[in-house]
């Protein structure tokens, strides 16, 4: 019920506001060129930007200062940056590749084309990692860019309705630009990641073993291997981890 006056001044105020409500994104780090450790890339050159906040509490995360306020202040542990800023960054290094990673990247979606088009435009590829329970946007389903989705298992504490959203796996599997990375601790949970594969048709199956000390990943590869071996599945380390422990910024 606004008159010519309040209107035409709604619509000042609108536009010089409009500056300040450029595409941002709340970041936790970025970091590279260091190589990317987990899954079909595995080795290759990377630039990572871990986008803050998730909306999972994995009991062995190992990026809990992205959620956890319990045992982090959120605040001091976070940035909001011009998404322009990030492109810059990126398309500074000669580095093909962009992993995008949380905390859950995909709480964010609504500014991350804005990120990944001009560095696909600009011939990078793009990952994505997921933990798989928000659908992607179809603007993220394009040439050049991947999600590499972690469905949880029982072992991450979390209820199976917190940890499994059928629709956003389904769109996910069906998208054709997903693999699917399961954190195992031991071979028993092999038989709960071939329930979800076959539930919901996930074609490219990887298996990593947990942990954050070269031991435990070595360990645990050595464990899974023979029986990812004898289900067809693909089998990922934690090369960081093996190469560089749990250091921050690698
Ligand atoms: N080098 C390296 N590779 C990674 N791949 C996935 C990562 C992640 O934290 O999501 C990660 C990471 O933190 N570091
Ligand atoms: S989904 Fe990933 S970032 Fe979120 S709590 Fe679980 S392991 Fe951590
Ligand atoms: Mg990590």
């Amino acid at each position: 019920m606004g008159t010519l006056h309040s209107q035409s001044h709604n619509l000042i105020a609108t536009k010089m506001s409009a500056p300040s409500r450029a595409a941002t994104l709340l970041i936790a780090e970025r970091f590279g060129p260091t190589l990317q450790g987990e899954g079909p890339s595995i080795g290759q050159p990377a630039l990572f930007i871990r986008l803050s906040r998730c909306n999972l509490s994995c009991t062995w995360c190992d990026t809990p200062y992205t959620w956890d306020t319990k045992r982090f202040d959120l605040r001091q542990q976070s940035d909001r940056v011009l998404v322009t800023d990030l492109v810059t960054w990126a398309l500074d290094h000669p580095v093909t590749l962009i992993v995008i990673t949380g905390g859950e990247p995909l709480l964010q979606q609504r500014h991350l084309s804005a990120l990944t088009e001009p560095l696909l435009q600009a011939g990078r590829r793009v990952e994505i990692e997921t933990n798989g329970t928000v659908a992607p946007d179809p603007a993220l389903l394009v040439d050049g860019l991947r999600f590499n989705v972690s469905p949880k298992l029982a072992n991450a504490g979390l209820s199976s309705d917190m940890r499994l959203k059928a629709a956003a796996l389904e769109t996910l599997a069906a998208s054709g630009r997903a693999v699917f990375k399961f954190v195992a601790c031991d071979v028993a949970d092999l038989d709960e990641i071939a329930e979800i594969a076959e539930r919901f048709s996930m074609k490219q199956v990887w298996v990593m073993p947990e942990g954050v000390t070269p031991d435990d990943v070595l360990g645990g590869a050595l464990a899974l291997a023979e029986a990812v071996i004898a289900r067809g599945w693909s089998l990922s380390p934690r090369l960081h981890v093996l190469l560089w422990g749990d250091e921050r910024g690698r």
